[in-house]
């Protein structure tokens, strides 16, 4: 059950209330979630599998993302890279450009090749760029438009993006952008896409001066998490990936996050039952959010708990050398120590949280490099400063509450810098 979240008698303090979901009657053989309050959205379902005439064996669930017309699933399972009917269906005329990395290219691009031609109808083209955060952006970001421009590709090409958040959030800006706009398909292959970075249409690229500063939100037409491909990432990169799993429970999920205390070492040990439920209770999560609040408008803010101090992190030591996850993990505890400083939250939700990201394997502690100066320049320019006032996603009230707010005694902004930074 998701939180109620607490409410603030500042009127710039938004009222984070989020809605329950439950289980409702089963459709086919599975199950179904809904929204149980006011608004009654469909936010995920698990589809008869008989709708696709050539799907393996494996049963996989579908969490639905509903944006209108632009609503789009997240198949979620294990063997989906082969299953070329689940992809072809969103991918609509003659061409697609598979965007990948040298690192994902050897491991998983020719069968996702080979599913999208299976039919025969599809030309496919394909651009494979270097990996890893430092080349996050515009110039290397060009490289898939001129792929594109060189092969041709008109307004009905599909982009299809196969890799982690940094390969999904170029390709969708890329997407977004190609003659205007062209059809997007994630193909998440770290925990961080498959959790979230594919979901919800974020995308673009960094800036020297600060994270994802150039972009544009831009759906996809489907998101396929094939859970096999989590076989060869590395522990460091799973590990990141839990920073936002973790982030779902404290800003609106407590019992997810009781569920996540409670499960892990299976979820370390890539229990597959374990990390399947990971993923969809994620999934669920960011779908319902995004659902509200497609543009950030307010309550989708809260799903940059820890972003503000993790950004600056990210930005600070050089792109690439902590992952974003890790930056993302020392945000959060930063956020908990000084929620827990304003008499926001309980000393014991700050421990809980500090033992629960130590336990996977995530950093707790701000780089050496980072100084009280640097973190100050760069908060800054964050997206969600209001007319230069840097604004936070702060716990508050019970575990699962939190608020979007730039209303607290700066002191305990300082106070927390004073106490995580070790240098100058
Ligand atoms: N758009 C959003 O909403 C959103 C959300 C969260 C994060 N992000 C962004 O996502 C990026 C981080 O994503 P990430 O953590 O996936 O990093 P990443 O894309 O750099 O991938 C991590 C590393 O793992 C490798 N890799 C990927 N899949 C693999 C696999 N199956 N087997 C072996 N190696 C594999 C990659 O080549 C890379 O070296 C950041 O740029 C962050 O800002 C965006
Ligand atoms: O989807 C969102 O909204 C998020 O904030 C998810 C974050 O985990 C993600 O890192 C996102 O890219 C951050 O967005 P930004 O607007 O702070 O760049
Ligand atoms: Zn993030």
């Amino acid at each position: 059950m998701s939180r109620a979240l607490s409410s603030s008698s500042s009127p710039r303090c938004l009222d984070l209330r989020s809605p329950k979901y439950s289980l409702a009657a089963p459709i086919c053989r599975a199950s179904r979630f809904r929204i149980s309050a006011s608004r009654k959205i469909q936010v995920a379902s698990t589809v008869d599998r008989r709708c696709f005439a050539s799907a393996p064996p494996e049963s996989f669930s579908v969490v639905n993302v509903d944006l209108g017309d632009r609503s789009y699933p997240i198949y979620i399972g294990s063997g989906l890279l082969d299953n070329s009917d689940l992809i072809r269906k969103h991918v609509p005329g003659r061409t697609a450009l598979v965007v990948t990395n040298e690192t994902i290219a050897p491991l998983y691009l020719e069968r996702t090749v080979a599913a999208l031609e299976s039919s025969g109808e599809l030309r496919v083209e394909v651009v494979i760029l270097p990996d890893g955060e430092q080349h996050k952006n515009i110039d290397v970001l060009m490289r898939i438009f001129d792929k594109a421009l060189e092969a041709q590709l008109d307004r009905q090409t599909t982009f299809v993006a196969l890799g982690g958040g940094v390969i999904g959030d170029m390709t969708g800006f890329a997407a977004a952008s190609y003659q205007r706009g062209v059809h997007f398909v994630q193909i998440p292959t770290t925990v961080m896409s498959m959790v979230d970075s594919s979901v919800g249409g974020k995308t673009g690229v960094n800036h020297p001066a600060g994270k994802n500063m150039i972009g544009a939100f831009y759906q996809p037409r489907c998101v396929l998490v094939d859970i096999d491909t989590l076989e060869t990432l590395p522990d460091r990169e799973f590990s990141s990936g839990l920073a936002e799993v973790v982030k779902y429970g404290l800003i609106r999920d407590d019992e997810f996050f009781e569920w996540q205390e409670a499960n892990v070492e299976k979820l370390m040990a890539r229990e597959a039952a374990t990390l399947i439920h990971a993923i969809e209770k994620s999934c669920i999560n960011k779908a319902e959010v995004v659902a509200l609040d497609e543009r950030e408008g307010g309550v989708r803010a809260t799903l940059n708990l820890g972003h503000t101090f993790g950004h600056a992190i990210e930005t600070g030591v050089g792109y690439g050398e902590w992952l974003h996850g890790e930056a993302v993990s020392v945000g959060i505890i930063m956020a908990a120590f000084m929620s827990e400083r304003l008499g926001w939250i309980d000393q014991s939700i700050f421990n809980r949280t500090k033992t629960l990201l130590e336990k996977c394997r995530l950093p707790v502690q701000v780089p050496s490099l980072m100084t009280k100066q640097l973190f100050m320049n760069l908060m800054a320019i964050d997206k969600k400063s209001d007319n230069g006032q840097v604004r936070l996603i702060l716990l508050r009230g019970e575990l699962g509450g939190c608020v979007f707010t730039g209303e607290f005694d700066r002191l305990k902004l300082e106070e927390t810098l004073d106490n995580y930074v070790t240098s100058g």
